[in-house]
């Protein structure tokens, strides 16, 4: 290829702001940079010099190496490092340049085809990762593993030699720019052991890793308990055994996760060297010290090892031991139950609306993740409880001291992840700054925190991790680490001037040559006579003289052609080098290296220095984390009027002047307020031992308010036993062990279900499995299938909750006829939701009493929808019939009165009858807004004269 094609091509790929730089002052050194051209210029005899050179039918030395990378990558897009770029190439540069909306070129040919390709800048990779991890893909990084100037000693036409150095995936990432700071990033597996001959049922073991805190557990499930674990998790990727990823029963498990499947290798899950590989991780002679495994756990905890090996290529996340998780300890709440409740995200997938998003007053990225995952978790062990309420309630009673944390802990950033990448070699400068901030929010959070006396055990906690943090690591990171840093360690000039004296030293002799550089630009001027003369650089000819073509005859002629050796003529300018810009250069580049070496010098010393720290600001990390959640409920339950529930052993249910934590915010925002209710759903006595749960049974009209009642409950539960305080005015609940809910099921189409079944089989589940210290909550169980088949499920659900289940239970029904089931079940408890009616309208009081609803009032809400008025009309005329007839269709109903008769003669709406008042007829009229000052006032006299005149009337 003729050089200046190759220029050319190398020239198309920089930015021409950066080329129409001049030298008109000192500047620092990279802005006196091209890119870099010289890498520029290698990518560019990659596959299209190579590609021509090659004869048609045989393959170029980078393509060939291009292949083989890719075919040890099959199922990853191959990001394929060319100098400044990082170039697609066939199939994967397809699928990117649709992806990310980049334009697809073509670069050579490969056996006489065009090769498609598109490229991203190295410096933007991050953002473009992010947006193919987001949709699923998976990207491996092929670097550069040498100099271009070390591959061109091996001959003009050797290639640069590259490999793999990372494959990143959706679980495996460390960047901030790629990470949710307020949710955990969890790569999970799942092993499996089939159902035994005695009738055991399948197990199955959860190993789940947050790589960029290092946070690492397992768990053991029986077969119907993996979906409730997996939506806990809510893992971004999930690795599943090839052997089981197309079970049809778990196949929708895998898709309604929400996590990108990985179908994993059954090596990766051998049970015979699972324990041996995680010895070897954390380097130890054996597991012991970190508990004891299931055979199951072992192997699925060692998939994530064996991911993480094959993925990281020689790197090793620093993990924490495993931790396992018992079966109890966390309140059980399957997938569904999570998903109606809203906890963590809506039914339509937002974290805006969920009870998560309300509730979140926390101001550190690890506080959020640590609520989520509480929020995700709520303990069953009534004295873990109480100490996180404690916490709480510390915060709560000291209103200045919460304000002063919470200022503090803004200003903490992420510890626990920056450590992460600087212990894999991934971290920068700014990284480095992370810890020595954080480390000093800890110190001024522990001074602070210090002075209470009586802390409670969970602060008592936090402060010993944060007493024992390394102090003075952030004294020395302040000391050696400028105010302004770069992004990248390469990039130097992160060092503070005056931590080391030969750096200072190095720097000035290089600042001082470009000083002699930018005044040698007008000497030159002068000499020649040239007053456009400008002296560049860039990292092909270094700095050169750059002048207009019409001048270059003159600096080609004698006498100053004795100063200016012509290096290059391009089609708008003439460049020349001199003997005295090539000796500054040289020192500038020598004092830049040997700076670049120290600064990475120091980067290394520190970096040992934090690693050898690294156990105790993960647990400084943390314990900010901690007393962040507990600020932030205090903080939320000020705002809000939260108290503080009793949590005990007991089996009771006592609810005071509960509120919807959700719909409570959504009506603040209105202007309106939320009407408490109370509820009661202990054994009605309270003893130890549990005589069965008393079960509420609410009726009442649509609308009214039973969802919302029912919600708030299993809600207040949730919070209660995270270690939140709650919306009520009191709130007394024994242990909570499972909570189940079965609040308006969808489709669930994809899965081949339909409403009815969906919803039969949450109730199946739950009958089956819910306990005395269950909570369930049934939002209207059997209206997705005929009258009288729903209430005879209905019916028979609740005789089963009453003498089997002995739950607590709140059930939402439209079938009155269940009231009756009080008289014979002495737990059942009848209550319905006040309404009022006027003038035929109703008026929701949201207010729950004793007593069975005597209807629906169905109708009247389907009017308020604004349901036409003829259907209204002719809904309320079938109505009387039906009612009339006791519940069949009578013949006359079906002959008579079509719909549009009934149009025809109901009254128009808007028409107001003749007995009505006329006061309200005048109000009806009124549009308060269209009314000056003056007209309102006249307007209150007439409606004034207007009520006397029938007052009088009526007497
Ligand atoms: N306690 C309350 N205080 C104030 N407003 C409430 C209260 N409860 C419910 N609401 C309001 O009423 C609306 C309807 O409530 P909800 O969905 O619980 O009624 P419902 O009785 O379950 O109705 P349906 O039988 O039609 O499902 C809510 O969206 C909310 O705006």
């Amino acid at each position: 290829m003729p050089v200046s094609k190759l220029i050319g091509f190398a020239l198309s790929k920089l930015e021409p702001s950066r080329l129409r730089m001049t030298l008109t002052a000192p500047l620092p050194q990279s802005e006196f940079d091209e890119p870099n051209q010289d890498e520029a210029a290698v990518a560019a005899v990659g596959p299209q010099d190579e590609a021509e050179a090659a004869p048609v039918g045989h393959i170029t030395p980078v393509m060939q190496q291009f292949v083989e990378i890719k075919a040890a990558n099959p199922d990853s897009l191959l990001f394929f490092r060319m100098g400044d770029f990082y170039e697609m190439f066939f199939g994967d540069a397809e699928v990117a340049s649709r992806a990310l909306g980049i334009t697809l070129t073509k670069r050579g040919k490969h056996l006489g085809e065009d090769i498609p390709m598109c490229g991203v800048p190295v410096h933007a990779a991050d953002d473009y990762l992010q947006r193919l991890i987001a949709l699923g893909h998976r990207v491996a990084v092929c670097e550069q593993l040498e100099d271009p100037a070390e591959a061109r000693k091996r001959g003009s036409k050797a290639v640069v030699r590259r490999d793999v150095i990372r494959l990143v995936t959706p679980g495996t990432i460390t960047e901030d720019n790629l990470l949710d700071a307020r949710r955990s990033n969890y790569l999970a597996s799942v092993a499996r052991t089939k159902a035994g001959a005695e009738g055991a049922g399948d197990r199955f073991a959860v190993a789940f890793a947050d790589m960029s805190t290092g946070a690492f557990r397992v768990l053991e499930v029986e077969g119907g308990g993996l979906a409730a674990a997996i939506a806990r998790i809510e893992p971004r990727e999930l690795l599943i055994p090839d052997s089981i990823i197309g079970d049809d029963d778990l196949k929708p498990l895998w898709r309604q996760s929400g996590a990108a499947s990985v179908p994993t290798p059954r090596a990766f899950f051998d049970g015979a060297t699972a324990g041996d590989r995680l010895a070897a991780y954390f380097g130890v002679a054996s597991l012991d010290a970190f508990g004891r495994f299931t055979r199951l756990e072992l192997q699925a905890a060692s998939a994530v090892i064996a991911y993480l090996d094959k993925t990281q290529i020689g790197q090793r996340p620093p993990l924490d031991p495993p931790a396992r998780e018992g079966e109890t300890g966390i309140m059980s709440i399957d997938a569904a139950t999570r998903a109606n409740l809203e906890l963590a995200r809506t039914l339509s997938g937002e974290r805006r609306g969920s009870l998560l998003s309300v509730i979140d007053r926390t101001v550190t990225g690890a506080g959020a993740r640590l609520l989520a995952e509480r929020l995700a978790a709520p303990l069953t062990d009534p004295e873990a409880i109480r100490h996180r309420l404690d916490a709480v309630d510390l915060f709560l009673r000291e209103p200045a001291l919460r304000a002063d944390i919470s200022r503090r802990l803004s200003a903490a950033p992420d510890m626990a992840r920056a450590l992460t990448r600087l212990v894999m070699g991934r971290g920068g400068p700014r990284d480095m700054r992370a810890i020595g901030e954080g480390l000093e929010a800890a110190a001024g959070v522990l001074r602070r925190l210090a002075e209470i006396e009586l802390p409670g055990e969970e602060i008592a906690a936090a402060l010993a991790s944060l007493a024992s943090a390394p102090h003075g690591l952030a004294g020395d990171l302040a000391a050696a680490l400028d105010d302004d840093l770069p992004l990248l360690k390469r990039d130097g000039g992160f060092v503070r001037t005056g931590y080391r004296a030969d750096l200072d030293e190095t720097r000035s002799l290089r600042d001082e040559s470009r000083r002699v550089i930018a005044s040698l630009q007008a000497t030159y001027v002068d000499l020649s006579g040239i007053k456009s003369l400008k002296i560049k650089h860039n990292n092909v000819l270094g700095y050169f003289v750059d002048i207009g073509p019409n001048h270059a005859a003159a600096m080609m002629a004698a006498p100053l052609n004795e100063t200016f050796i012509h290096r290059q003529t391009l089609a708008n300018a003439v460049r020349f080098s001199t003997v005295e810009l090539g000796q500054l250069e040289g020192r500038i580049a020598s004092a830049g290296e040997r700076s670049l070496a120290i600064e990475m010098q120091v980067f290394g010393e520190l970096s040992a220095a934090i690693e050898r720290e690294a156990a105790a600001i993960k647990r400084a990390a943390e314990a900010l984390a901690v007393i962040d959640v507990a600020s932030a409920l205090a903080t939320l339950a000020d705002e809000r009027g939260y108290c503080r529930p009793k949590v005990d052993d007991s089996f009771a249910f006592h609810i005071e002047a509960g509120r919807h934590p959700v719909v409570e915010d959504v009506l603040r925002t209105e202007g309106q307020s939320f009407v408490a209710n109370d509820s009661d759903i202990g054994p009605s006595a309270e003893t130890g031992a549990p005589d069965g749960g008393r079960i509420w049974l609410i009726t009442g009209p649509n609308m009214a308010g039973k969802s919302t009642f029912l919600r708030q409950n299993a809600l207040i539960a949730v919070l209660a036993q995270m270690g939140s305080f709650v919306p009520a005015k009191s709130a007394h609940i024994g242990t909570v062990d499972r909570l189940f809910s079965r609040v308006g099921a969808a489709d669930d189409l994809a899965r081949g279900r339909s409403t009815f079944m969906v919803e039969m089989i949450e109730t199946a589940a739950i009958l089956n499995q819910a306990g005395p210290r269950a909570l369930v909550i049934l939002d209207e169980i059997g209206r997705g299938t005929a009258t009288f088949d729903g209430l005879s499920i209905a019916w028979a659900t609740i005789e089963h909750l009453h003498a089997v289940n002995r739950s607590r239970a709140l059930f939402a029904t439209h079938y009155h006829e269940l009231t009756a089931l009080s008289e014979r079940l002495e737990r059942i408890v009848n209550a319905t939701v006040k309404v009022r009616e006027w003038k035929g309208d109703v008026v929701f009081l949201h207010e729950i009493v004793p007593g069975a609803a005597d209807r629906s009032y169905g109708i009247q809400v389907a009017r308020l929808a604004g349901l036409p008025p003829a259907v209204v009309d002719r809904a309320k005329s079938v109505l009387a019939e039906l009612e009339k007839s006791g519940g069949s269709a009578p013949a006359s109903l079906i002959d008579d009165l079509p719909l549009f008769t009934a149009a025809r003669r109901a009254p128009r709406r808007e028409e107001a009858p003749e007995d009505m008042p006329k006061v309200l007829e005048m109000l009806d009229g009124l549009s308060p807004d269209d009314l000056s000052p003056r007209e309102a006032l006249e307007m209150l006299y007439s409606l004034k004269a207007e009520r006397l005149r029938e007052k009088r009337k009526a007497d």
